[in-house]
């Protein structure tokens, strides 16, 4: 089935946002290094670009879980698909994703590892659905607050297609 997806959020719209949410993090992480964490898969579109307009120097790693399956719907249990490669004791880190929605992804995902040691972490997501919250969360950096629609497009999917659209589009049904 083709779905038919119109636009939320332009592509330049999304780049404009993301130039300043990266010079506002290279102000505050001035002389260290930041360590991004890319939940995958949908953080992979978001953090690239971002990472690319970062002054600072930077590393990363990449974790996978998984909450949606295929639906539209968390199914509530947010399972580790792939954990990180490197310690992050010591490390300054922001958690990289592409939707904060329930919050129970960025919830779980803070609370194991922040067990173990960071110098730092904050959260950064380009998009927050804040009328869907299940699970309270202080996300740090956000690039557009979106009303409580499914989103598609610039990482996020829908049952794993249009991860690719170069901007966040909703299907229309
Ligand atoms: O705030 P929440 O309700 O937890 O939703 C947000 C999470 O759900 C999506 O991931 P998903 O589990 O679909 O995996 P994916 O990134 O591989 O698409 C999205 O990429 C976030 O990680
Ligand atoms: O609106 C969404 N779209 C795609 N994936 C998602 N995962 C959580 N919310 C969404
Ligand atoms: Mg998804």
């Amino acid at each position: 089935m083709v779905e038919k997806i119109g636009t939320l959020i332009t592509e330049e719209e999304v780049a404009k946002r993301i130039e300043e949410m990266a010079k506002e993090i290279s102000e505050e992480y001035k002389g260290r290094t930041l360590h991004l964490i890319c939940v995958l898969k949908g953080g992979v579109v978001f953090m690239c670009d971002l990472a690319k307009k970062i002054s600072v120097p930077v590393t990363m790693d990449f974790m996978a879980v998984s909450s949606y399956g295929d639906e539209k719907v968390s199914s509530g249990i947010v399972k580790i698909v792939k954990d990180l490669d490197d310690a992050i004791e010591g490390k300054d880190v922001i958690i990289v994703e592409d939707i904060i929605d329930s919050g129970r992804t960025l919830s779980y995902l803070i609370q194991i590892l922040k067990e173990r040691k960071p110098n730092t972490i904050k959260l950064c997501t380009l998009l927050d659905k804040p009328e869907t919250r299940v699970v309270d969360v202080a996300v740090d950096y956000v690039g557009f607050e979106i009303p409580d629609k499914f989103v598609v497009g610039y990482g996020l999917d829908y049952a794993q297609k249009y991860r690719n659209l170069p901007y966040v589009g909703i299907i229309e049904q």
